[in-house]
C-alpha cells in the first residue's frame, strides 16, 4: 500500500518515486515530508513483525534512500496503532535450515542498512518494541518513544529461550552501559517508557512522537551541517560495523546452529503458544 504523505511540494524526485513504486507491493512505504526528510513507515498487519520479506523490503528501501543525496534524515516509524514493531517473526525460526540461512542473512542486512545509514535517523515509537524491534530503535541515532505507559521496549529474547546476538548485545550496551545491559539481557526486561528514558534505552518521550520527531529532525538536526552529522557517526560506528563484517559470516552459522536445537525448538513452539493463548482470553 502506498502513503502518499507528500505533503511538501518538494522537487521531483525520481528515487522517492521508485521507492513508492516498491512499496506497493509489501509492507514499508516511504514519502517526503520536508524537504531532505523522509518518513519510513512500517505497515505489517498485525505487529510488524520482521519475516523473511519484511526485513528484505525494509533494507531495499533503505538502500535506495542511502543513494539519494536530498534526503539527509530518516524518520523510522509504524502505523500500527500501539506496536512500533514485534520484532523478528517467530514463526521463521522454525522454518528449514536454508531458509533460516536467507532469514537471517536478511537480518544481519537489514542492521547494516539502518545502524550503517549516513544519514540521521529517528525512530518514532508510538508503541511496543521488543527484541528485534528495539534493533531497529537502538540502530538509529535518536529515540522518541511515546509516553503512553502500555507501550514497552527492551531485549526480551531470554523469555523466548534465545539469546540476543552478540552485535545486538553490544548495540545494548553501547546505549546504556555494560552493567544495564547485561541486567536486562538475561532477565529479558521490557522496559515502560519511563523506565526505559531513566536508563537511556530512549531520549524523549512525548504524547505524539511522530510530531516531535519531525520537530527535532527541522528545528534542530538539520541545522547541523549533514557531512558533521554523518563524520560523528563513523566515529562511533565504524569500529561496530568492520567487526560485524569480519564476524558475518560466524553469526550466520552460530544463529542456525542455535535455533535448530531440539530444545530451542521446543522452547519457541511453547512461546508461540503463550503468544496464542493471550490473544484468546482477551
Ligand atoms: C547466541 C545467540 C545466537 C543466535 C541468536 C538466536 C536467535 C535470535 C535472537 C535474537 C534476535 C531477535 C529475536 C526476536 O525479535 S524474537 C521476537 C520477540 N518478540 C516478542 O516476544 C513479541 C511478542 N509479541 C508480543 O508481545 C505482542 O504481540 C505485542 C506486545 C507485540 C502486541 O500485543 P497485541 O496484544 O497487540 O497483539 P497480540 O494479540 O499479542 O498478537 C497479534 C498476533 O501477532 C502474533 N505475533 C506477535 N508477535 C509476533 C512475533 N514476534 N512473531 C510472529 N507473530 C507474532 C500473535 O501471535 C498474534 O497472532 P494471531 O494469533 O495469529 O493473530
Amino acid at each position: 500500500m502506498i502513503r502518499s504523505a507528500l505533503s511538501y511540494p518538494s522537487k521531483k524526485n525520481l528515487v522517492l518515486q521508485c521507492l513508492r513504486r516498491m512499496s506497493s507491493l509489501v509492507s514499508t512505504s516511504v514519502s517526503e515530508v520536508h524537504p531532505g526528510v523522509a518518513h519510513v513507515t512500517m505497515h505489517s498487519p498485525p505487529v510488524n513483525s520482521l519475516s523473511l520479506s519484511f526485513c528484505q523490503e525494509l533494507s531495499q528501501n533503505l538502500q535506495v534512500i542511502h543513494k539519494d543525496k536530498s534526503i539527509d534524515i530518516i524518520l523510522l516509524q509504524s502505523d500500527i496503532p500501539g506496536i512500533f514493531s514485534a520484532g523478528l517473526d517467530i514463526k521463521e525460526f522454525t522454518q528449514p535450515k536454508e531458509r533460516l540461512m536467507e532469514f537471517w542473512t536478511a537480518f544481519q542486512q537489514l542492521y547494516i542498512d539502518l545502524y550503517g545509514a549516513s544519514q540521521t535517523t529517528i525512530a518514532c515509537m508510538e508503541g511496543s518494541a521488543p527484541a528485534a524491534g528495539c534493533m531497529l530503535a537502538l540502530s538509529c541515532d535518536y529515540r522518541v518513544m511515546t509516553s503512553n505507559t502500555k507501550a514497552k521496549i527492551g531485549l526480551n529474547e531470554s523469555l523466548l529461550g534465545i539469546a540476543a546476538p552478540p552485535w545486538l548485545a553490544q548495540q545494548m550496551m553501547d546505549t546504556v552501559g555494560s552493567r544495564v545491559a547485561e541486567l536486562s539481557l538475561w532477565r529479558g526486561t521490557l522496559y515502560a517508557p519511563e523506565q526505559a528514558l531513566a536508563i537511556g534505552l530512549v531520549d524523549e518521550l512525548h504524547e505524539n512522537p511522530r510530531e516531535r520527531a519531525l520537530e527535532l529532525a527541522v528545528a534542530e538536526f538539520q541545522k547541523i551541517p549533514r557531512q558533521a552529522r554523518a563524520a560523528s557517526k563513523t566515529l562511533t560506528r565504524q569500529k561496530r560495523l568492520k567487526h560485524f563484517h569480519q564476524e558475518r559470516q560466524a553469526d550466520l552459522e552460530h544463529f542456525v546452529n542455535f535455533i535448530t536445537q531440539d530444545a530451542v525448538q521446543t522452547q519457541l513452539r511453547g512461546y508461540l503458544q503463550q503468544l496464542a493463548a493471550k490473544k484468546n482470553k482477551k
